[in-house]
């Protein structure tokens, strides 16, 4: 398995955020985390991306203890995420913007590389190659590259932030809410890219309210309530089992979660 959490815990005072969550993701799937609102789904991802520190629990990837590691050490080791709120600078490009997540995984930091130092411009060449090779794959239109990312529609504010997810040379990649705010047509084009990407080998985590999406594109499906796990399978198993269905009619978006669900 290319990621392996095991026993996941995080609290906040008396609440137990995420209670002892295992999970695994393989190569070329699409696995989700569901839930109702609270349920821990945005806490878990956190913990796995290194963003908060577990209170208990550990995570391998490829093999190697990552428990607590910090999120550039777990970009070294091929994994990284995105935002639910894409992290973008008004006063970059989209073509900056990327560049600063290829440089993660360069040798020069990338304040250095922008001030083109001699010594290390060839990095720089091969961030800025990085960066269009990530932002291409991602299908966003050349013209657009020089543009202020802020300036973009969501849609493709959204293709930036996967595209700088891309340039960090992942294997492993965790989509926040990825279609959180897109219309109908882009949230179709997010799922055919994420999809897409999980079928070129990318192992990918999708944490993701729209029940349609997660449906027709995962290959398998954790389910959170309450911080805990109640369920894990493909999506036909979670569909029918009674502990989900009765997780999303326990909460006021239970009707419409239920129609999904079942
Ligand atoms: N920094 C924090 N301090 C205190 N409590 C927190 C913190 N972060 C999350 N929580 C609590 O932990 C629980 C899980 O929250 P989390 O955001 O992980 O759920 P979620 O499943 O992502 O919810 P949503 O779908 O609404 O985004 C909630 O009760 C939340 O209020």
């Amino acid at each position: 398995m290319t990621l392996v959490v095991q026993s996941f815990a995080k609290r906040y005072g008396g609440l137990v955020a995420v209670d002892g969550v295992s999970l695994t993701l393989a190569p070329a799937e699409v696995t989700a985390i569901i839930g109702p609102n609270g349920a821990g789904k945005t806490t878990l991802i956190n913990l796995m991306s290194g963003v908060i520190l577990p209170d208990g629990g550990s995570m391998q990837l490829f093999g190697a203890d990552v428990a607590g590691a910090t999120p550039h050490v777990l970009a070294e080791h091929g994994l990284t995420r995105t935002y639910q709120s894409p992290q973008l600078f008004a006063e970059m490009s989209v073509l900056e913007t990327v560049m600063v997540g290829a440089h993660l995984s360069g040798r020069a930091g990338f304040l250095s590389a922008m001030l083109r130092l001699g010594a290390i411009r060839r990095e720089e060449d091969e961030l800025e190659a990085r960066a269009r090779a990530a932002l291409s794959r991602v299908g966003l239109p050349d013209d657009l590259l020089d543009r202020n990312t802020t300036d973009l529609a969501y849609g493709h504010q959204r293709r930036v932030e996967i595209a700088r997810a891309l340039a960090t040379g992942p294997k492993v990649i965790l989509l926040d809410e990825p279609a959180a705010g897109l219309n109908p047509k882009e949230t179709h084009e997010i799922a055919d890219l994420i999809s897409d990407l999980a079928r070129e080998g990318y192992a990918v985590g999708l944490v993701e309210h729209d029940m349609d999406m997660v449906m027709g594109i995962s290959q398998h499906v954790v389910v959170m309530n309450f911080g805990r796990k109640i369920a894990d399978g493909t999506v036909d198993e979670i569909q029918s089992d009674p502990a989900v269905i009765e997780a999303y009619l326990g909460t006021s978006e239970g009707e419409a979660a239920h129609a999904c669900v079942a």
